[in-house]
């Protein structure tokens, strides 16, 4: 077995973690602060959000140069103390990745711009107008057309996100080789991976209308794999929101040489009408059961799951499926435990472990990210109305998961001495990690047993999975089977009580983690709280 695939991994978004220097904005040197606390939560591994030097249109995901770090971050030098003082703590650090566009201030795109017989110009993906206008109707993920008009050369350059984020050309085998020379200079640091943003982009066929799995991605990963990564123990992780179950095991099936495991999106997306994220309907239980399920079953010998409820992008999972009011830190607890004892490679974002929650805002006025501000101009002129795009905006927006970490009751909740660069949840005073460590019975505490958990057990790390009462509006309960071990997750979705028949349990059976108490299960009649979870190690 690989060492990720018994790790846990931390999601860092660095501008919210921790501030060090008071300028509102959380740097490296305020991440090597808090190692201890990551130390004592027990995680192997940290994906770190993007510190690379970047004008911050995208808040980093739009590099300018890959090699140097973002002053309002650090400096090198930093990041070098970082990698080795998380060393010193097992820990690895995994570098985002962000190869599928750069920042229109990256110096191959100022040169591209120059003219068509630039050497960089086909570093770019560049297209002459159709009828004086866009080549064709691809969108853009940030709203409005992915094409953007350049003056100088009467060509439009693609950009699947913001103007300032055009697309790299991965059909140039030069530059394909640039960012393989970048990769391996961030690997002889001694990092511990990357995570690839939207990855399974780079094999676009924008002509054709194609965006995900292009038909020379898995070349392009293969490559990679044997230009760079491949010579290292190592492991990475794709963002891929085109994935299926069928096309996860070429990205990471493990006699593929691509990537270790892939980021599906199939659960995340199944509170929305349509393609569009802002399209929202209800949660059905019952389908979150059959995706995530589907997913642990399908890539069961074959390949690797990365395990998810949230990250920088996505609501808060308490507030999202779970109920961050009366019941927020026994749901919190349900969905720790729902992810952290199925097969995989679980994932916490920052703010999780104590049970943070979404943001709401009132006015857009109070909104920082991009993709929440160019989706409410849009519909606006489109005739929505606020309060519909704001309502959206509070279930939906980036910055529900962004706002500064809540580490004590003090001002700013302990995460700056200065303006934050994002309002802090004035909840801070109630939900922070200084209470939180506090509380033996908190949110953190059965994040860290879990975790143990994980380092303990082999049937958590290599057991079968196998969904029970695939119907239940409410409970979802699955076991995990290895050898002679069993272990039955029961966890209650939701604010009423529910009763429900689970399999025999023999008296010698224990209960493992429970967020009420529970001394005895009664399988035949078995009345579950609200948002009540339990494990028992069946004998
Ligand atoms: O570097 C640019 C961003 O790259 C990553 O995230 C990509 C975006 O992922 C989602 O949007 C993709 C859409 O995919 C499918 O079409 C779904 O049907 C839609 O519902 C999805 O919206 C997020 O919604 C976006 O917020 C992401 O940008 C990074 O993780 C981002 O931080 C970067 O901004």
């Amino acid at each position: 077995m690989k060492w990720w695939q018994k790790a846990v991994v931390y999601q860092i978004y660095p501008r919210s973690f921790q501030d060090s220097n008071g300028d509102g904005i959380g740097d490296i040197r305020g991440i090597i602060e808090r190692l201890d606390y990551l130390e004592k939560l027990g995680i192997n591994a940290i994906w770190l959000s993007p510190v690379y030097q970047s004008p911050n249109d995208d808040n980093g995901y739009d590099i300018s140069d890959y090699e140097a770090i973002h002053p309002e971050f650090g400096t090198m030098e930093d990041m070098n103390e970082l990698i080795a003082e998380a060393q010193k703590r097992s820990i690895r650090i995994v570098m985002d990745l962000v190869v599928n566009h750069t920042s229109d201030e990256h110096h191959w795109f100022q040169e591209a711009k120059k003219g068509k017989d630039s050497p960089y110009r086909d570093y770019y993906i560049w297209r002459d107008p159709v009828k004086g206008k866009e080549p064709n109707d691809l969108k853009s993920t940030f709203s409005g057309s992915a094409w953007a008009y350049d003056k100088t050369s009467d060509q439009y350059y693609l950009h699947l996100f913001s103007e300032k984020q055009p697309d790299l050309n991965w059909k140039n085998e030069k530059m394909r080789q640039d960012i393989y020379n970048m990769m391996n200079f961030w690997l002889e640091k001694g990092i511990g991976g990357f995570r690839m943003d939207v990855i399974d982009l780079i094999g676009k066929e924008p002509d054709e209308k194609i965006t995900g799995n292009g038909p020379r991605l898995h070349e392009f990963l293969q490559e990679m794999n044997r230009k760079t990564f491949g010579h290292y123990d190592v492991m990475t992780v794709g963002e891929t929101w085109s994935a299926t179950p069928e096309n996860a095991e070429l990205y990471s099936g493990s006699d593929r040489g691509e990537l270790s495991m892939i980021f599906q999106f199939e659960h995340i997306a199944l509170d929305q009408e349509s393609i569009s994220k802002w399209a929202l309907k209800d949660l059905d239980l019952v389908e979150l059961k059959q995706v995530l399920s589907k997913w642990q079953i399908a890539l069961g010998e074959t390949a690797w799951n990365s395990l998810f409820w949230n990250n920088h992008d996505t609501p808060r999972i308490v507030s999202r499926w779970g109920n961050d009011q009366a019941f927020r830190v026994e749901s919190a607890k349900c969905f720790a435990v729902l992810l952290h004892l199925m097969k995989g490679t679980p994932y916490i974002y920052q703010g999780e472990e104590i049970g943070m929650t979404n943001r709401p805002v009132r006015n857009i006025s109070e909104v920082n990210d991009i993709e929440s501000i160019n989706m409410y101009k849009e519909e606006m002129r489109n005739g929505k109305t606020a309060e519909a795009l704001l309502n959206a905006i509070n279930y939906k927006g980036r910055d529900n998961a962004r706002t500064p970490m809540q580490w004590n009751d003090q001002e700013n909740g302990g995460f700056s001495t200065g303006e934050p660069w994002l309002a802090v949840n004035p909840n801070f005073t109630e939900i922070n990690v200084e209470q939180t460590l506090a509380d033996e019975q908190s949110v953190f505490y059965m994040y860290k047993d879990l975790i143990q958990y994980r380092k303990e057990n082999e049937t958590v790390v290599r057991g079968s999975y196998n969904l029970l009462l695939p119907d239940h509006q409410s409970v979802f309960v699955y076991e995990r089977v290895y050898n002679e071990n069993r272990l039955l997750v029961i966890a209650n979705l939701s604010t009423e009580e529910n009763t429900v028949e689970l399999p025999e349990i023999s008296k010698e059976s224990t209960i493992r983690f429970s967020n009420y108490d529970r001394q005895v299960v009664d399988a035949k009649q078995c009345t579950l709280a609200p948002y009540e979870c339990f494990v028992v190690d069946v004998k």
